[in-house]
């Protein structure tokens, strides 16, 4: 929902995106962000990571004007947010830091009420406070009226994403949310914000230190490095690409391999992919398959469509008739767009069978083949459940 349709009362606005431009601070003298230019379109979470002191929380309190550039603009929906009353800001930028920020005298419902009046809404707010615990796994009956001391560290956390939501604000403003917490909290909390913006269709800014999380959150990830942007992409091209050998140390060497859902089929495709057309003799296909030391060869048409595939075992059988390889032709078990994930081939258990993989294109061309040898090998690389990978091994 925009702006516009929510009907804030801060102007026409039509869309939550937020745009750095050209901004520059320093602390007394000291440049601590060196012209940033930075978009973060609607509806998108942006995670801003980068080494401590490299500018990350600095620029995120520029959206909500704890902070004020040196020079170069900061605008939401195209509009300079000095221009938004500093006293609508609560209700139209949610704000999420460690901890929660709670106000330590107030309980669970009194903090998020808070966020409501503050935020301008009066109506029902007893019901909304509950669901919105609800919403981030807290039983209103148990710690609507709990004081932020007499909550763990976790629930405190969801007390303080509850409030930052529960006006809906079309920007959420997060800064490492979620550093503090064990790693099943953690991941259930960075799943229900994930939730939350999808639901709500929420502008979020997050800071982190942590790659995993900006991975598993983001739509894109934006790299700081000495208050200057060196990579804003989305997860799979920083993965995939690191700009520099910054970033590269920052994702550190295996990452790509445990994200089995940023691995794509032609990827991991041999570019060397003998074929054969189904008029050619049994003796032709052996002779090939000699050649190329392979036990089976794809069956292509003359526009290099996947027809099938024969298999040495059933053209020795019939290796002293006269005939073409057609009535040897099998269908192919496993067929994969080129852009299907490593983790979808994976869910479809084609680790079980030791046939070669056949990539092919939106129109079943065949672009080559993913060996059963180096599906294993990527297995064994990637954090996947065990017994896959055990039983891909035993296959
Ligand atoms: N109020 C301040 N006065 C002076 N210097 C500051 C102030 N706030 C931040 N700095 C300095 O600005 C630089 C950037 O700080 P910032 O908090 O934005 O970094 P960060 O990337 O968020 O770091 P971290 O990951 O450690 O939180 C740091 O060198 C910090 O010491």
């Amino acid at each position: 929902m925009t702006g516009l349709q929510q009907g804030r009362g801060i102007g026409l606005i039509s869309v939550d995106m937020i745009e750095f431009r050209n901004v520059t601070l320093a602390y007394r003298d000291r440049p601590v962000l060196r012209g940033i230019d930075l978009t973060v379109p609607d509806r998108e979470l942006c995670a801003l990571i980068g080494a401590s002191g490299s500018g990350k929380t600095t620029l995120l309190k520029l959206v909500n004007r704890l902070h004020a550039p040196d020079s170069g603009e900061v605008l939401v929906d195209g509009r300079p947010v000095t221009e938004f009353p500093l006293a609508r800001l609560p209700g139209f930028i949610g704000y999420v830091v460690q901890e929660g920020g709670l106000f330590p005298h107030l309980s669970a419902s009194e903090n998020i009420r808070l966020a409501l009046e503050l935020a301008g809404k009066t109506e029902a707010l007893e019901r909304r406070i509950d669901e919105m615990l609800e919403l981030v796994g807290l039983d209103p009956a148990i710690h609507r009226d709990a004081y932020p001391a007499e909550l763990s560290g976790g629930q405190r956390q969801r007390v303080g994403i509850a409030r930052a939501f529960a006006p809906e604000p079309p920007i959420v403003l997060m800064d490492e949310p979620f550093s503090a917490l064990d790693p099943v909290t953690r991941t259930s909390l960075q799943d229900a914000v994930v939730r939350l913006k999808e639901a709500f269709g929420k502008t979020v800014l997050f800071v982190t230190h942590d790659m995993d999380e900006a991975i598993r959150m983001a739509d894109r990830i934006c790299v700081l490095e000495n208050g200057r942007i060196v990579q804003n992409a989305a997860p799979e091209e920083i993965l995939k690409h690191p700009a520099t050998a910054g970033v590269r140390r920052f994702i550190g060497k295996e990452k790509l391999w445990q994200n089995p859902d940023l691995i794509r089929a032609e990827e991991l495709t041999a570019a060397e992919c003998p074929t054969i057309r189904p008029d050619r003799s049994v003796r032709e296909a052996l002779r090939t398959m000699k050649a190329f030391e392979t036990e089976t060869l794809f069956v292509v048409s003359d526009e290099e469509r996947l027809l099938g595939r024969v298999t040495a075992k059933d053209l020795r059988a019939r290796f002293f008739l006269p005939t073409s390889i057609a009535r040897s032709v099998r269908p192919v078990e496993a067929v994969v767009e080129r852009s299907t994930t490593f983790e979808a081939m994976v869910e479809r258990e084609l680790y079980r069978s030791d046939a070669p993989i056949a990539v092919v294109d939106a129109d079943e061309k065949l672009l080559g083949s993913i060996e059963h040898a180096t599906f294993l090998a990527m297995m064994s690389r990637s954090v996947l459940p065990k017994g896959a990978a055990q039983s891909g091994e035993a296959a």
